[in-house]
């Protein structure tokens, strides 16, 4: 089943996480219980003060446009 989380009124920290070609992190979805969670998992060592990306995927450029900057 599909599913869409939209943080755009409410979230933590992990709404401001922006798109990238080449993150650092990705969205990773798990099941605790009932609900489904998305995490943010880094995908390689984040010194402090780096700014933590994912790629949103081909279906969210597609649907918001392109916001790759690489
Ligand atoms: C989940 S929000 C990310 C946080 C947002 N940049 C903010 O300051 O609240 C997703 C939105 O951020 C913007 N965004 C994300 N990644 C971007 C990128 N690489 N270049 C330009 N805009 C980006 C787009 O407007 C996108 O719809």
């Amino acid at each position: 089943p599909k599913a869409d989380i939209d943080s755009e009124w409410t979230g933590n920290w992990t709404r401001f996480v922006n798109h990238s070609c080449e993150p650092n992190a990705r969205f990773w979805p798990y099941r605790v219980g009932n609900h489904l969670v998305m995490v943010v998992e880094a995908v390689e060592e984040i010194l402090a003060g780096t700014e933590i990306t994912a790629d949103y995927g081909k279906e969210y450029l597609a649907r918001y446009g392109p916001h790759c900057l690489c």
